[in-house]
């Protein structure tokens, strides 16, 4: 039986009063969630350097949870033609990105011989299967299909991966931007299988080269693919540290995720998210 106005209103005033008793008495651990953050740090090993390992794990996948947030939040907005909303986002994504780089110099500071004393604890994990970095690079446009067969056994990142792996990513909205800006885009790139990786297209070449050669014309489109060009040069730079210190700390083992280990991270710095626009710092 439906409840009348008078008893909705009384059971609203009651959860009501239920919420400003808690934020009453809220503590600062609470709010943050704090008893699972800070006893979420389980040395396999109790070797000392572990921590640092598995700290500079956590923060690097707690700053991507928050890029991922800004970044699919930024590329809705290109396709809704919010663009200055998208590059304060974007702005802060370098920002973030920059955050993460910064754990290598600390991480460096772990010699060969500690982190080989607690390798071999870490079994055949790897940052190869980290779901947040995946989904970075789907959002991105970098879709390898290998990587969903990794999460078959966990069906809710899995579905999650597919929707990403299966969705335009940042460069097919700033593609679409270019479009609705008046520029002649071959219309298959617009409603393409995006499961695809990119790898470039004339229409859109012309397009981003007039666009740079009149920045004032097209000055808001110019900005959006100043910030596409930040944020791939700090991945790069992520991916190029990521390599020097895992060379710096085993060398050319092989990697615990099965890969060649640095040889494989090398090979992969060569993939190119935004084409175009790297291109036309040489053809301009
Ligand atoms: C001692 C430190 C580290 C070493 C020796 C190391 C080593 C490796 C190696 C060898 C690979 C290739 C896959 C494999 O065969 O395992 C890899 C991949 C990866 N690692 Fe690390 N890593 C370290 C730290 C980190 C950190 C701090 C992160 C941050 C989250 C990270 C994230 C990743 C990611 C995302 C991949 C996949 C890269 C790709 O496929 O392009 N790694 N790592
Ligand atoms: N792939 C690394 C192991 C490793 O770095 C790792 C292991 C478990 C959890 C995260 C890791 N970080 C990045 O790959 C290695 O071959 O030593």
């Amino acid at each position: 039986m439906p409840k009348k106005i008078s008893e909705l209103k009384e059971s609203l005033r009651s959860e009501q009063s239920i919420h400003t008793d808690f934020r009453e008495t809220m503590t600062y651990g609470e709010y943050l969630s704090l008893d699972r953050i800070l006893s979420s740090q389980n040395r396999l090993s109790g070797h000392h350097d572990e921590m640092l390992f598995i700290v500079i794990h956590q923060v690097s996948e707690l700053w991507m949870k928050l890029l991922l947030h800004e970044l699919t939040a930024a590329i809705d907005e290109i396709n809704a033609g919010e663009l200055q909303s998208a590059f304060k986002k974007l702005a802060r994504v370098s920002k973030i990105q920059s955050q993460i780089i910064g754990a290598w110099d600390v991480l460096a500071t772990m010699t060969p011989a500690e982190y080989l004393e607690f390798r071999g604890s870490l079994g055949r994990a790897s940052g190869f299967q980290s779901h947040q970095y995946r989904l970075i690079e789907f959002a991105l446009g970098y879709k390898s299909d290998y990587i969903l067969k990794i999460y078959e056994k966990d069906p809710d990142i899995h579905r999650e991966l597919e929707q990403a792996y299966k969705a335009p990513g940042i460069y097919d909205a700033a593609i679409g931007a270019l479009s609705r800006g008046g520029f002649a885009i071959n219309p298959d790139l617009l409603d393409r299988d995006f499961t695809i990786i990119y790898d470039g297209d004339p229409t859109v070449a012309a397009a981003w080269e007039e666009v740079y050669r009149d920045t004032e014309r097209h000055w808001e489109l110019y900005q959006l693919a100043e910030k596409l060009v930040d944020v791939e040069d700090w991945l790069q730079q992520w991916r190029f540290r990521h390599m020097k210190t895992v060379e710096r700390i085993i060398g050319f083992r092989q990697g615990t995720g099965g890969s060649s280990g640095v040889a494989y991270l090398r090979n992969v710095l060569d993939h190119r998210f935004f084409p175009e626009l790297w291109n036309l710092r040489t053809t301009l």
